[in-house]
C-alpha cells in the first residue's frame, strides 16, 4: 500500500496556525490530524485528547525517553511534541496526516521526513502580528514580547520550506493549503500510476 502524505503547517507564533488549523478541521474533516503532547496548562475551553494532550513535566519526559515522540520542542517555557506512534501508523495506512507545530519542531521532523510537505504561514505584516498576538489576550506583557522577538527570528527559516502561505484572511488561507494539498497528490506517483494502468486499460480493451 503507498504512504500517506505528511503536511506541516509551522509559522511564527500568534500568525494564525491554531485558528487556520481548526478552520481546515471543519472544511477538511476527511484529514487525520496529529494532536499534541504539552505541559501547558489547557486554556479556557481547551479539551485533553482533543487540543492537546496535557501532560505533566515527568509525563512528558517519560515520553522522551520511551522515544514515544517524533520531535519535541521548548516554547516560551513549555514543552510541545508530536506523538510518534499515531503519525506513523496513519501515514502507514495510507492516509495523510497534518501536523501543526512551532518551526523548531518542524525543522526536527523535515530531517527525520524530507519527503513530507512543509507550508509556512505568513503573517500580512509584523504589524499585524503584534496585533494578532495582543489581541488574542491569552498572554502577559513579557510573553509577549518574548513571543514577539521569537516570531522575527523565526520568519528567517522560511527557506526551510516547500510552500508559503499569507494569513490574510482564515478562508483564503484555508483554501490555499487545500490546493496545496491537491496539487501534492496530483505530483505523486500513486495517483500518476493508476491513471496510467486505467489508460492501458482502455488501450487494451479497444484495441488502440
Ligand atoms: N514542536 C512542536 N510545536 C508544537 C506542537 N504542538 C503545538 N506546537 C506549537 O507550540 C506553539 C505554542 O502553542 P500554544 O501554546 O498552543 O499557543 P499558540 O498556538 O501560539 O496559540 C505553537 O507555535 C504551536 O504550533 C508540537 O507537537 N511540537
Ligand atoms: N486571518 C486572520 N485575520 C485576523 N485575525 C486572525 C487571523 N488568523 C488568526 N487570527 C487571530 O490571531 C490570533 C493568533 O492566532 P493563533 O491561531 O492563536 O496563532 P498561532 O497558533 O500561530 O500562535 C488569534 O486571536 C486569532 O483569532
Amino acid at each position: 500500500m503507498n504512504k500517506g502524505i505528511l503536511f506541516v503547517l509551522s509559522g511564527p507564533s500568534g500568525v494564525g496556525k491554531g485558528t487556520v488549523c481548526s478552520a481546515l478541521r471543519s472544511k477538511l474533516p476527511e484529514l487525520v490530524y496529529s494532536v499534541s503532547a504539552t505541559t501547558r496548562p489547557p486554556r479556557e475551553g481547551e479539551r485533553d485528547g482533543v487540543n492537546y494532550f496535557f501532560k505533566t513535566r515527568e509525563q512528558f519526559m517519560s515520553m522522551i525517553e520511551k522515544d514515544a515522540l517524533l520531535e519535541y520542542a521548548e516554547y516560551v517555557g513549555n514543552y510541545y511534541g508530536t506523538p510518534r506512534e499515531f503519525v506513523e501508523k496513519t501515514l502507514a495506512e495510507g492516509k495523510d496526516i497534518f501536523l501543526e507545530i512551532e518551526v523548531q519542531g518542524a525543522i526536527k521532523v523535515r530531517e527525520k521526513f524530507p519527503e513530507g510537505v512543509f507550508i509556512f504561514l505568513m503573517p500580512p505584516s509584523l504589524n499585524e502580528l503584534k496585533t494578532r498576538i495582543v489581541g488574542r489576550g491569552t498572554e502577559t506583557q513579557a510573553t509577549i514580547d518574548h513571543r514577539l522577538s521569537v516570531a522575527v527570528e523565526e520568519m528567517n527559516l522560511l527557506h526551510h520550506y516547500d510552500y508559503a502561505v499569507v494569513n490574510d484572511e482564515i478562508d483564503l488561507a484555508c483554501a490555499r493549503i487545500d490546493s496545496i494539498i491537491t496539487a501534492e497528490h496530483c505530483k505523486r506517483e500513486r495517483f500518476l500510476g493508476a491513471l496510467f494502468e486505467q489508460l492501458q486499460t482502455l488501450k487494451t480493451a479497444d484495441n488502440v
